[in-house]
Formats: structure tokens, sequence, C-alpha cells
């Protein structure tokens, strides 16, 4: 296993943080941030609008109330969450197994990549302002629904040439059986997590991939070091 790419919700990251944290925020400040904010979401809007017709600013609030995974609304949501991130008004949230596990696996030599959702500029805030910390160091690069939906083959074998890796050198772990099908069907390995654990995962942590990944290495070991 040469790289590791991890999904953020539901993986690294509660889908709580997510939902009751990072979306309201974005809600609640969208028209204002809009209106201060011209020239940088001028683009933004007029794609939402060529989408659908009516008011971008209504459309991009009902699609946060939908969790719609559109990459207009991913840009804007990261630029308005870099203003909570700057004063304070929230961490990004890791798993504390999440943040041992990506430790332990850059430190033995394993690259470790993202692809998300949000774009890659939330993917650096939230890893950059973690509650454990600046985790940025250990990453090697961030993929976004830029290089191509989640749940499509293609995308996954985009990023492993960009990442310059055999697809069967990189293990994808999410929480979503379409992402993970995806990844597969690409010739990526992956696993499946179900943070819940309620038995239809592949795993319930990230301490527990080296049990059914052996080559990396377990908890117990790195402990030990
Ligand atoms: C990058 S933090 C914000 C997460 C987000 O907006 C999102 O939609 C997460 O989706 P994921 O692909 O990480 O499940
Ligand atoms: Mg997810």
């Amino acid at each position: 296993m040469k790289a590791i790419l991890t999904d953020i919700e539901g993986t690294t990251s509660s889908i709580a943080f997510v939902a009751e944290v990072l979306f309201p925020y974005a809600r609640g400040r969208l028209a204002d941030y809009v209106a201060a904010h011209p020239t940088e979401t001028a683009p933004i809007l007029a794609e939402v609008a060529a989408s659908e017709p009516g008011d971008p600013v209504a459309t991009l609030t009902r699609w946060i109330d939908e969790d719609r995974k559109a990459t207009p609304l991913k840009t804007l949501q990261g630029m308005i969450w870099a203003d909570g991130y700057a004063a304070g008004a929230f961490t990004g949230h890791v798993y504390a197994d999440a943040v041992a596990g990506l430790r332990r696996w850059h430190a033995a030599g394993v690259k470790l990549y993202v692809f998300s959702s949000g774009s890659v500029a939330a993917q650096t805030l939230l890893f950059g302002h973690s509650d454990a910390g600046d985790l940025t160091p250990l990453f090697s690069g961030y993929f976004d629904t830029t290089t191509g939906p989640k749940r499509e083959a293609a995308s996954y074998a985009t990023i492993a040439a960009a990442i310059g890796v055999e697809a069967s050198a990189v293990l994808f772990l999410s929480d979503t059986p379409e992402e993970v099908a995806a990844a597969r069907a690409a010739g990526m390995d992956a696993l499946l997590i179900d943070r819940a654990g309620g038995g239809g995962g592949d795993i319930a942590s990230f301490d527990e991939v080296s049990a059914v990944r052996s080559p990396l290495p377990s908890p117990a070991k790195a402990g030990a070091q």
C-alpha cells in the first residue's frame, strides 16, 4: 500500500460537525457574504443561475438544506468557513483514531491524500484548524469534485494518475458504499467505514484498518516504537 485516500464527512470527521456546525454557519452568512464579496462570488452565482433559474442565493440556501454536493456551493461554503476558522468560531472535528492513524501511516511513509465533496480550500481549512492542531503536514494532496464525482470510477482513476501510483496501491476509506464501489471499480482497494458500528461496514474506526490490511502499522506496534 503506497497511498491512502480518505473521505472526510463520516470518515475522518463526524457527520454532526458538518451538518450542525459547518452547514448552519455558511447558511446563516450566505446572503451577507455574497453582498460583501460581489467580485469573488459573481462567477459562483452565475454558475448556479445557469443550472437553475431564479435567485441564486435562494437556490444555494436550498442546496445546503438538501445537502447537495454541487461544486459551486462547496466553493462558496469554503470561502465562508474561512471566516469562521479565522475567527475561532469552531475548529475542524477529526476523530482521535483518525488523527492517530494518519500520523502513524505518515510516519510509516504512506502518502496521504483527501478526496471530499468539500472544496480543497475547505479541506485544508478543516485539517489546518483541527481539534488536534494543524494536520496539513501529514497530507500530500487534496482532491474535490473538480476532479470528478465521488461516485464515478473515472474520478478515482484520475486521482491515481495524478498522484503517480497504480490504483491497486491506493487504499480508499469512505462511509459511503457508492464511493467505495466506484473506487473498487477503478482498481483501488477500498474499505467502508461505519462509525456507528452497526456491522454494515468493513471497519468502525481507523484503528481497525491494520487488522484488515496487515502491511499497515497497527496502533499497538506504533505505540511500542
Ligand atoms: C471539507 S469539509 C466540508 C465537508 C463537506 O462540505 C462535505 O460535503 C463532505 O462530504 P464528504 O465527501 O467529505 O463526505
Ligand atoms: Mg463521506
